[in-house]
């Protein structure tokens, strides 16, 4: 295999670097290739004796390999860490260019360690932030340097973010909240020696004496001289924008009122609320110091200032957080918000994380406290296989923004070097994860085996470039962390419309453990090595084990023959096992490639059924929603429509009373009563009735005549009762 030189096209330098095993004697599964011309380049893995599965050695290829023994140092020097960070700061007269490092590997491999560091030794992160602001010095502007600094970083700002000096921004997390309405009385605030609280003032003489670094001690500035500070803040407004003296109570509307002028200035006050609690302050003194980079340094333009300008978020679960954000607003229930990645008013032609909190850092103490306090947001958690392991993929931005310097100052330009810690890959088996812990994983494994096909695709085209064939497009929008590493590498299609940037530069160092787990090792150092090569283990020629068996000078039957020359017969014989041999080499690698496909099968499927559940879960919440607005909706039918109801019938109940009240009032009711009857009329009256009662009396005589004798007897004695009946009726 040729030593790996880095393809045009391809998107990384990709170095290796193996961490030290705890355990004494463990049986390893990697090699490392000495080389004695130049720093070794290759690495053999052969699977464990305990692995039935037959597997090839495989043999991969990196920019470089550091092994165990590597300092962080080494790492760092070695890296091309140095030209990042050069190119970040551009050569003179140019813009700089982005630049990336992330990290690689399988959970515990040493990814954070690498990056981080650890309580005694400084990671890449800090190291290169030493360097920069080391070499840096002479042109980095405070925000207090000059008036117009402050506004104008904001106004330049693409990204729809809220930027703020780092002294407000520590003051907010953990200061007491009271420095701008409290006087000189109040006790001192935590602000840490070489923090310096006078962002926007001139350095008073005490704040001079108390701004020397020393990083044995640890000594805080009084929160008077902090609102001093902000009483110098506020007079550098007035000064650039013509706003009249306010006290500092009105201190949020005023900022308020800039942030119309500048159209990027902070986005609202919410750093000047006041904190619950105090937090605890991470101590300068108790960082780790070690390794020095006193001497080592980078080119930078000397006719150009500086300004640097730290933000810090994580992709958990496929989102994005503000890891600086939650810090500040920190109250009875911390509220993350996710943020977006994408193409902004005033970044028509790139994707930013828009609306991140990004601080302006004047030293290296401000920018380390910055770090510190963003990781105590990142979300870590104990797993089978590592005590602190990350659960999201953390960022952390270093933008250097630049102008050039004169009489008239030119207007700045920003170049970002991203340093990334990638969450480890793991086996549920193997971490002993459940519950949410579990889900993360699934989230960090499907979000790696993007940037795996990602790099796989470069690791193709590389090979591509090399027989002429048409390049394949990288895939990597699929999740936001591949969109996030990615998308600044390739030219946007609209770029040309605007200035061109040059694309960003990136280099990924992956961790391994050489005696840590086999499978889940060599899948990430297959996609990630510059190149790979199958060596199936050489299976002992047949043919000569068969020659060998037969010793020269001996024949088939024991005897020496005397002839050693052999014939036609096994001269075929030799080369059909040569052809069998050959055709089981072919087998072996057939067989690794297949599992590989079904390997990628299986993730494949894991991560449709991933969706699939996610596609669920959307319905389900969509339906709740749908529900939810439709109960409510009936609700407020129903109440329209009793409103209406009550309304009717207080309506008629009103047409009603007044109907009555018209009918009480207008209407005068006249009885009419009969005269009373003389006694003419009454006798006249009394004989027309007993003619009446005759003529009813005759008629039932008569119906009486056609009934039958028994009953005739009866109407006879009835008829005699009536006779006297008549009588006495008859009597006047
Ligand atoms: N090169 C090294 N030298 C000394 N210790 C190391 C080295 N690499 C890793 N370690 C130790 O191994 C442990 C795990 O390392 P680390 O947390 O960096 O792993 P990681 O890859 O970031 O894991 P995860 O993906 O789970 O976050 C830590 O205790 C760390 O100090």
């Amino acid at each position: 295999m040729e030593p790996p030189s880095k393809p045009s096209t391809s998107l990384f330098d990709v170095y290796l670097r193996l961490r030290p095993s705890p355990v004494v004697d463990a049986q390893r599964f990697l090699e490392v290739e000495a080389s004695e011309s130049h720093a070794p380049t290759h690495i053999t893995i052969r699977p464990p004796a305990s692995d039935h599965r037959k597997r090839a050695v495989e043999k991969f290829a990196f920019t470089r390999v550091f092994q165990e023994d590597a300092a962080q140092l080494e790492l760092f020097r070695g890296t091309g860490i140095i030209p990042l960070i050069e190119g970040v700061l551009g050569a003179e007269g140019r813009e700089g260019r982005d630049g990336l490092l992330a990290t690689l590997g399988v959970t515990g491999s040493g990814k954070s360690h690498t990056i981080l560091g650890s309580k005694s030794q400084r990671g890449l992160t800090q190291l290169s932030l030493d360097v920069l602001f080391k070499c840096g010095d002479a042109n980095i502007v405070h925000p207090s340097a000059t008036n117009s600094v402050f506004p104008t970083l904001c106004a330049a700002d693409v990204s729809e973010a809220q930027l703020l000096p780092a002294s407000l921004f520590l003051e907010s997390v953990y200061g007491d909240g009271t420095s701008s309405e409290r006087g000189a009385s109040r006790a001192t605030t935590p602000m840490p020696v070489g923090v310096q609280p006078s962002s926007f003032s001139s350095p008073t003489p005490h704040f001079a004496a108390t701004s020397v670094h020393s990083p044995s001690k640890c000594s805080y500035p009084s929160l008077s001289q902090f609102s001093m500070s902000q009483n110098s803040f506020i007079n550098s407004l007035d000064k650039e924008f013509n706003i009249s003296a306010k006290p500092i109570a009105s201190f949020a509307r005023m900022t308020r009122s800039v942030a119309k002028k500048t159209s990027n200035f902070v986005k609202d006050s919410s750093f000047l609320s006041v904190p619950a609690s105090k937090r605890y302050i991470p101590r300068l003194s108790a960082l780790p110091q070690y390794p020095s980079v006193d001497d080592i340094a980078v080119k930078v333009d000397r006719t150009a200032d500086y300004a640097i300008v730290i933000s810090m978020y994580e992709v958990y679960n496929d989102r994005i957080f503000d890891l600086l954000a939650s810090s500040a607003s920190k109250g009875a229930i911390p509220r993350r918000r996710a943020l977006l990645f994408k193409s902004t008013e005033h970044s028509p032609d790139r994707k930013v994380v828009a609306g991140l909190k990004k601080i302006i850092c004047g030293s290296l103490d401000e920018a380390n406290m910055v770090l510190e306090t963003g990781l105590t947001e990142r979300r870590v958690a104990g797993t089978g296989s590592n005590a602190v392991s990350s659960r999201s993929h953390g960022f952390f931005c270093v933008e250097v923004k630049k102008r050039r310097r004169g009489v008239v100052m030119g207007p700045w330009t920003s170049s970002a070097l991203t340093i990334v810690d990638l969450a480890g890959s793991e086996r549920a088996r193997t971490a002993k994860t459940a519950g949410a812990t579990l889900a993360e994983a699934g989230k960090i494994n499907e979000s790696l085996m993007y940037l795996g096909q990602c790099m796989q695709m470069q690791s193709d085209n590389a090979s591509h470039s090399e027989s002429n064939k048409p390049q394949n497009i990288v895939p990597f929008r699929q999740c936001k962390l591949t969109e996030l590493l990615f998308s600044n590498s390739f030219p946007s299609s609209n770029s040309h419309q605007y200035h061109h940037k040059a694309p960003q530069k990136s280099i990924m160092v992956v961790a391994a453990d050489p005696v840590g787990d086999f499978n889940a090792t060599s899948q990430i150092l297959r996609y990630s090595a510059l190149a790979r090569e199958v060596t199936v283990p050489r299976i002992p020629s047949v043919t000569s084990t068969i020659l060998a068996g037969v010793p020269a000078g001996k024949g088939q039957n024991g005897y020496f023959s005397g002839r050693i020359t052999p014939s036609a017969a096994q001269e075929e014989l030799e080369h059909a096992l040569t052809e069998i041999a050959k055709l089981r080499e072919e087998l072996d690698i057939s067989q690794l490639q297949l599992r590989e496909e079904m390997q990628r099968r299986r993730d494949t499927e894991a991560s449709w059924k991933v969706a699939e559940e996610r596609v669920a879960e959307v319905e389900q919440e969509v339906r709740e929603e749908v529900w939810q607005e439709m109960e409510e909706r009936l609700v407020q039918e129903q109440a329209r429509w009793r409103q209406a109801r009550n309304e009717e019938l207080d309506r008629n109940d009103e047409h009603l009373d007044r109907k009555l009240d018209i009918l009480s009032r207008g209407v005068d009711v006249e009885v009419y009563e009969d005269p009373e009857p003389t006694n003419d009329e009454r006798v006249s009256e009394l004989e027309s009735e007993n003619e009446r009662l005759r003529a009813r009396v005759q008629l039932l005589e008569r119906e009486q005549g056609l009934r039958s004798p028994s009953k005739k007897m009866r109407v006879l004695k009835a008829r005699k009762w009536e006779g006297m009946e008549g009588g006495l009726n008859d009597s006047p």
